[in-house]
Parts: C-alpha cells; sequence; structure tokens
C-alpha cells in the first residue's frame, strides 16, 4: 500500500540500474521506507492487554453499522475489520501486532477468512478487545467461503493441520546432508574450477532447501507453540539461509494477504512479491503508473532480461535483509538478534570460503553460490503466481488466492525441489497446513474450484515457465 512513487517517477537510466538490485517483485522493498514489524517474535504478552490499552480511554459503546459504514474505516490509523459479521477497530494497532501491517490489509473488509487462515485456534478469544459493533443486514455468506469453511473445519477434525514431527526432522537432518555435501565438495575439489562449481551449486541448493524449511516454520506449521517455530526459522532462515525473518515475515504474510494485487486507486502494487517496477511489468495496470518513456525502457526487454535479474535476487535479499535488521535495531531488541544471527551466518559462511580457496577464488565462488541459490530460489516463487491474475477489485479471500496462484504438478522431484510450494494453491488457502498434508487436501480443492467456476491451474515446471515468459513478452509488447 505504502509506494516510493519517486522511484516510480523518475525513471531515468540510472534509477533503473539502482533499482536492478532492488527489484523483481519479492526484491521489492527497496528504496522505500521499510514497514517494521516491532514485535519481538518470542513476546509473550498478552494480546488482550495490548488490545485493552489500545483502546484505554475509549468510550466501547457497541454499534450496528451496515457494510458500507465499516468500508469508510479503511486506513492505517482509522481501520475497522469484519470477522464473522463482529466488527474490529484495529486502527494504529499494527505495531503490536505479531503480524505487524498486514492486519491493514483488509481495513474496512470482511477478514474472516484470512484471519482464519493466519492464526492458531486460540487467537479468537483475543477479538474480544477490539470489538465494537455488529453488521446490521448482513449479507448472506456466498456459497464458495460457506463450502470453504466447512472444508476447513472438515479437515480440522481429521486432524491435517497436526503435523508429524518426524517428517520435518527428517528434512532438516536431509538439509543438513546438502551442507555436508557442499564442504566436502569445497575441500576436495577446490583445485578444479568445476569441483568449485559444483559446491557453490550445492550450497546454493542448501539455501534453497533452507528457505523453503524457514517457510514452513514460519508459518506455523510445525510446532503449537509458536516460539519454537520462531527459534526454527531463526536457525534456518537467518543462521543458515543469511535472511532476516522479520523482514522476510512482514513480506510474505501481505504477500499471502493480498497474492497479485493492485492498489484500486493508484494501481500500485499491494502485495511486495509484483512490486518489480521499474524492472518488471506484470499488467497493463503496472505500466500505466510508469508515466515517463525513459521508466519503460527496462520493461519493454523484460522478457529477454528476466533470467539474468534472477540471478541477483538473493544479493539484494541479503542486502535488504541487513538494512532491515539494522533499522529494527534502532527500535528493538529484536533487531539486535536478528543481526547477531545474519552476523553468524556470514562468519560460517565466508569464514569457510576464505580460510580454504585463496582470495580471488573464495570471491568467485561467494558470488556463484548467491547466484545459484537466488536462481533456484525464485524459479520456484515466480511460477507459483506470477502471470496469473493481477487485480484491483475486491475479491473475496478464495478467489483471490485461487486466480492469483499456480500449482506444478506433484512428482518426487517437483515436491522435492520446490519444498512442497507446487501445491502452492493448497499452500495459499491453509497456510498452517503441514506440507506433508498439502497433496492430500489437492483433490477436495479441486473439487471446491470445480463446483464454483474457478480456474484450478495446475501444471509442468516449463508450462508455468513459459506462461510466466509469455506473460512479460504480452506486457512489453504493450509498452
Ligand atoms: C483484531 C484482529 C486481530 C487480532 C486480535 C490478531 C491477533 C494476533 C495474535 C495474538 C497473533 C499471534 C498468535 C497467532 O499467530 O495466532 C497474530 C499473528 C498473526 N496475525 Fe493477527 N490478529 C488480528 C487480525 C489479523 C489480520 C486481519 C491479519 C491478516 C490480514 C492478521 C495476520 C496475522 C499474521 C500473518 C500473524 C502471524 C505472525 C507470525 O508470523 O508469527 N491478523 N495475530
Amino acid at each position: 500500500m505504502c509506494q516510493d512513487q519517486g522511484l516510480r517517477r523518475r525513471g531515468s537510466l540510472l534509477k533503473v540500474t539502482d533499482a536492478i538490485m532492488g527489484a523483481v517483485g519479492f526484491i521489492s522493498d527497496f528504496n522505500k521506507p521499510t514497514q517494521l514489524n516491532t514485535t519481538p517474535v518470542f513476546s509473550r504478552r498478552s494480546f488482550s492487554d495490548s488490545a485493552l490499552q489500545h483502546r484505554a480511554g475509549q468510550q466501547i459503546s457497541k454499534q450496528q453499522v451496515t457494510l458500507s459504514q465499516v468500508a469508510e474505516h479503511n486506513k492505517p490509523e482509522d481501520c475497522w475489520l469484519v470477522i464473522k459479521n463482529k466488527v474490529y477497530d484495529v486502527s494504529g494497532w499494527a505495531s503490536q501486532h505479531p503480524g505487524g501491517r498486514v492486519i491493514y490489509t483488509y481495513a474496512g473488509k470482511d477478514a474472516t477468512d484470512v484471519f482464519a487462515c493466519f492464526h492458531a485456534q486460540t487467537t479468537w478469544s483475543q477479538l474480544r478487545p477490539f470489538h465494537v459493533g455488529d453488521v446490521v443486514a448482513e449479507e448472506p455468506v456466498p456459497e464458495l467461503l460457506k463450502d470453504f469453511r466447512e472444508l476447513r473445519t472438515k479437515l480440522q477434525q481429521e486432524g491435517m493441520f497436526r503435523s508429524n514431527k518426524w517428517y520435518y526432522l527428517f528434512k532438516v537432518v536431509s538439509n543438513f546432508s546438502l551442507l555436508a555435501a557442499a564442504l566436502c565438495t569445497l575441500i576436495m575439489l577446490r583445485e578444479y574450477m568445476w569441483g568449485l562449481v559444483a559446491a557453490a551449486f550445492l550450497l546454493g541448493l542448501f539455501w534453497q532447501q533452507s528457505g523453503w524449511l524457514a517457510h514452513d516454520f514460519l508459518h506455523h506449521q510445525v510446532f503449537t507453540d509458536r516460539r519454537w517455530n520462531n527459534i526454527m526459522g531463526y536457525l534456518l532462515g537467518n543462521v543458515c539461509q543469511g535472511f532476516s525473518i522479520d523482514w522476510w515475515k512482514s513480506k510474505h504474510n501481505v504477500h499471502h494477504a493480498a497474492p497479485n494485487e493492485l492498489d484500486s486507486g493508484s494501481h500500485a502494487a499491494v502485495d511486495p512479491d509484483i512490486d518489480t517496477l521499474p524492472l518488471l511489468a506484470w499488467s497493463k495496470e503496472m505500466l500505466d503508473t510508469m508515466h515517463e518513456r525513459t521508466a519503460r525502457l527496462f520493461v519493454r526487454m523484460q522478457h529477454y532480461f528476466f533470467f539474468p535479474i534472477l540471478l541477483f535476487a538473493r544479493l539484494s535479499w541479503c542486502q535488504q535483509s541487513v538494512a532491515h535488521a539494522s533499522d529494527l535495531s534502532k527500535t528493538s531488541k529484536t533487531g539486535w538478534w536478528e543481526l547477531l544471527y545474519l552476523g553468524l551466518h556470514y562468519a560460517w559462511f565466508l569464514g569457510t570460503a576464505f580460510s580454504v580457496l585463496p582470495f580471488f577464488k573464495a570471491l568467485l565462488f561467494a558470488v556463484l553460490s548467491q547466484m545459484f541459490s537466488g536462481f533456484l530460489l525464485s524459479i520456484v516463487f515466480v511460477q507459483s503466481h506470477n502471470g496469473m491474475e493481477v487485480y484491483s477489485e475486491t475479491k473475496d479471500f478464495v478467489t483471490a488466492q485461487v486466480v492469483s496462484t499456480r500449482d506444478i504438478l506433484s512428482n518426487t522431484w517437483n515436491d522435492w525441489f520446490t519444498g512442497g510450494l507446487n501445491y502452492q494453491i493448497e499452500h495459499h488457502l491453509f497456510p498452517t497446513l503441514p506440507r506433508h498434508n498439502l497433496g492430500k487436501v489437492q483433490q477436495s480443492i479441486m473439487d471446491l474450484c470445480n463446483k464454483h467456476g474457478l480456474v484450478y491451474e495446475n501444471c509442468g515446471m516449463a508450462t508455468g515457465t513459459y506462461r510466466v515468459l509469455q506473460r512479460l513478452a504480452d506486457v512489453a509488447a504493450q509498452a
């Protein structure tokens, strides 16, 4: 929602070069004021307390309001949400909310399903202090959402949201064997250039797989006690992979709440993952926000530059992680922890490279591993959403997730390589569903989409990549 219009308007070639390190959807927060999620991830503070403080001194008289009245409270400083026909006032509460600013993506709207998708069962009871009114003249719940809610209840009753800890133990241990393979290759074959390249590739793969695992933990798929998920997130995300988890969460949760969404007024990207201007435009609306001819220079050739850009993605994420953690450290202890864990990452990674290899070879190894990893990570993300519908009108939760998301066919390689994110539609509808159960719910989701006329896109990796390139080429032609 917050957009750096300046970056768009400047549009000079110089700025394009500047932005190269910070663009590509998932690299989107570059050059923008970072919105910090300052709630410490280990905080055990009762949110009812913070809610009561938030509303302290206010006269809480419950009102009867219509949905159009709720829609008027659609700004961070004046933010109402509807959850199961009750109205909640969360104005200015993001700094205390564990999910941070994502709360505002539903400002003035019905947030029933997005609330259910992110929160633990126990969090429902914490809504009460925010309750300011009830919706009069309730609109009937659409059949699609009714069926979806029934499906969630059924999956809960079947125990689908319970994780298999042995599965995750196996995944974590087998992931570290990739690191061992990378280090052995580096030490034993460092004399050969191909040995160095192979070691860099294996390290890139280790970071990619650590990323998928951190993702699962940070969506709270594994432990009921969310602190354990965060601890694993720090280990796999910060120390192993080199990403700040607070930075990642604040971007990724907004992406989940508003996938491929543009602001209805300005057409600026709400979803940070498609906030890729001035390098890549995913729709005509995005293109129209670029007013200067020079700004469109790069976009006209975006389909040619796409793969080379992916190679630099990880360098940009690492830079943003450090910048975010440093900013955070000015206001919260969490920032210092993040910096410490990121420091550990660079200590083991660069320490190994520079102690095993001569200077220039170590540098080459460091750059190559970053490039491999950036490519291996982003080739999976882009297939999940890019080239799917980009929209600016309000859609219900299920429709928004399905039309903007693509599944990649399931087989042993795809399931492993993508970290289960080939079941992207299932994951977006149920982010806390453990990875090992995503395939088990696929048929139910397909049936739901079929029944309600939603196109469920499921294709191979090559086709997915082709569709992404095709969209880039289509938009480039319009530029
Ligand atoms: C009055 C409304 C809300 C209250 C009281 C509330 C409260 C909480 C609480 C207590 C947690 C930590 C425990 C848990 O994860 O279940 C949490 C986490 C979270 N909330 Fe909310 N929330 C509200 C609305 C929302 C909305 C509307 C969204 C999304 C649009 C949202 C997104 C999230 C996310 C993504 C997390 C996970 C943070 C993490 O990564 O650990 N919340 N919320």
